[in-house]
């Protein structure tokens, strides 16, 4: 089965209210492909996310429709189930690397542990399996990241250790928010390239941004959401060539605009300092 992912009419609403957020979102994910899910901040784009993992308290929101892994339904799965496909099966890469981790304990520690939470396996196995797979995500000095406390790491290198973490017990699905919103330019693209690594290795790719560089870099296709619903959908390719909504007509037009804003700051930049 190619298709790894398929989310058919999810609605979230608020418990307390019944005040709808999410309404009848559907789209499917294939192996080896990215989804890019792009809209402004509030569209519901990290909830629908949380919601794929079940990470949303039923105290807070209903949940309904269908959201089916390899054909198994989610929405009726056990809490058992969802914690053996948490991580191993579809694991999640959020935007703020710095809260994935500990800050009173080693980044090799750390690893290591989680590494041995999933796997029988023996300390000193696993910490050789972390530094195996931060070497996959090119990171330098593996031996030396393992023994550094994260406050000692840049956003970007800790963000790389994240998918390096994320990918460790080789998933099939990552959902990935806003994974680059937090890194300087140099950072963004060496994430967005480990990324496009993860893709063509066979990994599906659900890629939360609101940004349209990033699902133009990344993406194979891409829905756009507005107040929690989704109102334009197609191949990356199309939706750029030819919106059709004015909503994502204005989007694109504010990325283009900020990229100008870009340029001249950094020209600016360049006049002064000559
Ligand atoms: N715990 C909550 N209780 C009430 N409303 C919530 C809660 N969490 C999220 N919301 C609301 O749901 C809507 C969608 O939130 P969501 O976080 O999915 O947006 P988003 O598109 O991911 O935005 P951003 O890009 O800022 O992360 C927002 O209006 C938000 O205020």
């Amino acid at each position: 089965m190619s298709e790894l992912l398929q989310v058919e009419s999810l609605c979230i609403g608020l418990k307390q209210t019944g005040k709808p957020i999410v309404k009848q979102v559907s789209f499917a994910l294939r192996k080896g492909a990215a989804l890019a899910v792009v809209g402004e901040s509030g569209s519901g784009k990290t909830l629908t996310c949380k919601a794929i993992l079940r990470l949303l308290h039923d105290r807070t929101f209903t949940v309904s429709g269908s959201i089916r892994y390899r054909g198994q339904e989610l929405l009726a799965a056990s809490e058992r189930d969802m914690r053996a496909l948490r991580g191993n099966r579809i694991a999640m890469i959020v935007q703020h690397p710095m809260m994935a981790f500990d800050p009173t304990a080693t980044i090799g520690t750390q690893i290591t542990e989680t590494i041995m939470a999933h796997r029988r396996i023996s300390k000193r196995d696993a910490y050789s399996s972390g530094v195996r797979a931060l070497e996959r995500m090119n990171l330098p000095r593996c031996e030396q990241l393992m023994n550094s406390y994260p406050s000692e790491l840049s956003g970007g290198m800790l963000q790389r250790i994240v998918i390096a973490l994320a990918i460790i017990h080789e998933p099939d699905v990552i959902i990935a928010d806003e994974p680059t919103t937090a890194l300087d330019v140099r950072n963004q693209s060496m994430v967005l390239q480990e990324l496009k690594q993860l893709k063509q290795s066979g990994i599906g790719l659900l890629l939360v941004t609101h940004d349209f560089g990033v699902a133009a870099g990344l993406a194979d296709e891409m829905l756009v959401m507005r107040e929690g619903e989704v109102i334009e959908r197609g191949t990356v390719h199309d939706v750029f060539a030819a919106p059709r909504e004015a909503y994502t007509k204005e989007l694109l037009e504010a990325r283009i605009l900020m990229r100008k804003e870009d340029r001249h700051d950094r020209d600016e930049g360049c006049i002064q300092t000559v």
